[in-house]
């Protein structure tokens, strides 16, 4: 049977990649999605501003909803100090295979812990089952749908403290009104919008940086 877009993404890694070199799996997916198969990465230009926050940052503990194929993971995972962890949850089991291979590649396998199944079932058992107290930093780019649900849920299990900042992918496309209705509104957060585009497209999209007051 045929193989899957990310199954494809995977191979365009392993054949051009430097194992061990995070940088080269990264131009290596972004260059493949851009001018071959288009794929839901965050990609090179959201995926600067995720960089500059993530480095201003220096996060010690970092939560991703939704890994899909590895690659923000990978763009996280790369700029983490030693000591710093980083938790992805990926609901899909084909999406999370390939993330581990992707991961793999990269070398951030003992940075990068990717945990199967859905973002709600684990948030609240995260503290019990690795130990967390709370989030220096969570991207959210799972489903649209969830966003909402997922961040008043981090709320109710307390796994945010004073300055956790929290970025959004796909604010604009597909669109998460709710969340930013919430989170725009809410004196718990101050939010801001990073206007930029569509992965490897001219369409528009943004990142939504919401810093958690508590
Ligand atoms: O479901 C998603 N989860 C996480 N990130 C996404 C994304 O970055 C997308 F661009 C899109 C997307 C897919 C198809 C389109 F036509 C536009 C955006 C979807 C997701
Ligand atoms: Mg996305």
């Amino acid at each position: 049977t045929r193989t899957t877009r990310p199954q494809r993404l995977l191979k365009a890694v392993q054949d051009r990649a430097i194992r061990g070199n995070p940088k080269s799996v990264i131009s290596v997916i972004d260059h493949y999605c851009r001018n071959q198969e288009w794929a839901m990465n965050v990609g090179d230009e959201k995926g600067f501003i995720l960089d500059s926050v993530v480095s201003e940052l220096n996060p010690q503990t970092v939560l991703e909803l939704g890994t899909y194929c590895g690659y923000s993971a990978v763009r996280i995972g790369r700029l983490l100090h030693s000591g710093a962890r980083l938790l992805t949850l990926e609901f899909n089991p084909d999406y999370a295979a390939v993330a581990r291979e992707v991961i793999s590649w990269a070398g951030l396998e003992n940075t990068v812990q990717l945990v199967e199944g859905a973002s709600g079932d684990w948030i609240p058992r995260l503290r019990e089952h690795f130990g967390i107290h709370t989030f220096d930093f969570i991207f959210l780019d799972h489903w649209k749908e969830g966003y909402l649900a997922d961040i008043k849920l981090l709320e109710e299990c307390r796994l945010l403290r004073k300055g956790t900042v929290l970025l959004a992918d796909n604010v604009v496309c597909p669109g998460a009104p709710d969340y930013l209705e919430y989170v725009r509104k809410s004196p718990l957060y101050d939010s801001r919008y990073f206007k930029s585009h569509l992965e490897y497209t001219k369409a528009e999209d943004g990142l939504e940086k919401s810093v958690y007051l508590g």
